[in-house]
């Protein structure tokens, strides 16, 4: 699947856009496969941008292109087909049911597709040390817990694309590599996309391009 922002002004940003910004207002294609950092510094729309190409948000002028499609033709059926088979996201404030434990939130996710992920969920959570934490509710967790938790639950999905917004803003060096190291095997085995948003720290995967907004 291919992504394309064609002349996009987010409505909250008329007016203040930069000019050195390789998004808003341009014409530009993130294409299949490929990993791509977008960088800018707090406000300037990264999880607006993050928002517009998972149909959360449409309060843009211009184009968004999902494979040719704008993004507005799609019905609510085809973003619920999209979001669960296409593109896979880990948000910036994670969106975690905190009265839930941390593998319920997880199970939320693959209670929708068929077999049992219990081995795997196990497996990531080793491999991100929060097997402990499993039966905790996801409120008694640290930020960075929790965002260690929202990682695996958007690994758990089959996806073309992963959206990933500010994933390691809460987690140490150490934690940050080993969540990188989980989400590019997990992207190398769907031979996907990964779009990560950053103040302009991360350098955690290969891109192939990176962006400024
Ligand atoms: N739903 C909305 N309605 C109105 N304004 C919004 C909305 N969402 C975001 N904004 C504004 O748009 C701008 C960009 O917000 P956004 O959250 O996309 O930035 P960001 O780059 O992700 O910031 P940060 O790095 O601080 O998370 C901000 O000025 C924000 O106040």
């Amino acid at each position: 699947m291919t992504i394309e922002f064609n002349n996009v002004t987010p409505a909250p940003l008329a007016g203040v856009i930069s000019s050195t910004t390789d998004i808003w207002q341009c014409t530009c294609a993130f294409e299949a496969a490929k990993r791509y950092r977008v960088v800018a510094p707090s406000g300037k729309g990264k999880s607006t941008f993050i928002h517009y190409i998972y149909g959360l948000r449409f309060d843009f002028t211009g184009k968004v292109r999902l494979n040719g499609v704008e993004s507005s033709h799609f019905h609510a059926n085809e973003w619920a087909e999209i979001r669960q088979d296409k593109i896979s996201i880990v948000y910036q404030d994670l969106r975690l049911f905190l009265q839930l434990t941390a593998l319920q939130n997880i199970q939320v996710k693959s209670a929708l597709y068929p077999g049992n992920f219990d081995d795997r969920i196990h497996a990531m959570a080793e491999a991100l040390q929060v097997s402990h934490l499993l039966n905790n509710k996801a409120h008694t967790l640290s930020y960075g817990e929790r965002q260690r938790i929202a990682i695996i639950r958007s690994l758990i999905q089959p996806f073309e694309w992963i959206l990933l917004d500010e994933p390691f803003s809460h987690l140490d060096l150490e934690n940050s590599k080993r969540a990188a190291t989980l989400i590019d095997s997990a992207v190398r085995e769907r031979n996907a996309g990964l779009i990560v948003t950053s103040l302009g720290q991360d350098n955690q995967f290969n891109y192939d391009k990176e962006y400024q907004l």
